[in-house]
């Protein structure tokens, strides 16, 4: 296979609580539509969009978890193997804003600490806003991560949020090809990698499927690209 048929797919997951808008955004991002009914998320869902950057395809994987806790139990374990995490909280629910923080740490538990952006959703509701600019500012900064202020009815920033973090990916990707590089690329032996797998990815062909997760050995292809990954960006 050559490198240009190499494709960069990247594992986003999507966490906040409930009714904060995460399918909605996913929806909106994949499929360009915005429905104003609220059908909470029973476990977890994923879509997946393809996009171009910095010359490069790459493929967003979108997990979209259920913000209930009653799910909890389900969703940390799609977690698993997530190169990048949006952390939504929603403009009118206090809540939500103040569950952030314990959303993150639940993410890092099962990833480390992966590029994530926090997403202040429904700014299109500003004058019921809960949250003062300030706050969602300090609380980014505390998190570490950068804030973006989304309405997902008004297709406000939606795509920026995704970008961003495909950004982080690749860059942290690249890094690691030097590494790779500078290291002299010793042994010549791909390390195995078990990785979490896009469910709509079965013996190797696209389908739209039952949101299995395929766990299966890291293929085995004759280029040293893929020796860069391990937790990152993965190459397919
Ligand atoms: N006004 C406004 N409403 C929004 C926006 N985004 C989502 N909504 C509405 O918020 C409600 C909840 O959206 P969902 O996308 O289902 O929320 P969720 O976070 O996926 O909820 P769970 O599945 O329970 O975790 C729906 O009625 C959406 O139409 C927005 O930007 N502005």
């Amino acid at each position: 296979m050559r490198e240009e048929e190499l494709e960069v797919a990247i594992k986003v997951v999507i966490v906040g609580n409930g009714a904060v808008g995460k399918s909605s955004m996913i929806q909106r991002y994949c499929k360009g539509t915005f429905t104003k009914d609220y059908k909470k998320t029973i476990g977890v869902d994923f879509l997946e969009r393809q996009i171009e950057l910095d010359g490069e395809e790459v493929r967003l994987m979108l997990w979209d978890t259920a913000g209930q806790e009653e799910f909890d139990a389900i969703t940390k374990a799609y977690y698993r193997g997530a190169q990048a995490c949006v952390l939504a909280f929603s403009t009118t629910d206090r809540d939500s804003f103040e569950a952030a923080h314990s959303w993150k740490m639940k993410v890092e538990d099962e990833c480390g600490e992966i590029p994530t952006v926090l997403v202040q959703n429904k700014i299109d509701l500003l004058d019921q806003s809960v949250v003062d600019p300030e706050e969602a500012d300090l609380l980014a900064r505390a998190l570490g991560c950068r804030l973006l202020r989304t309405s997902v009815k008004e297709d406000i920033n939606v795509n920026a949020v995704f970008r961003h973090l495909a950004a982080c990916c690749l860059a942290e990707l690249r890094l690691q090809e030097e590494e790779y590089a500078l290291s002299g690329a010793s042994n010549g032996i791909p390390p195995l990698t078990i990785s979490a797998f896009s469910p709509s990815m079965q013996n190797g062909k696209s389908h739209h499927g039952n949101g299995t997760i395929i766990l299966r050995p890291g293929k085995q292809k004759s280029h040293k690209k893929k020796n860069v990954l391990r937790n990152a960006c993965r190459i397919l």
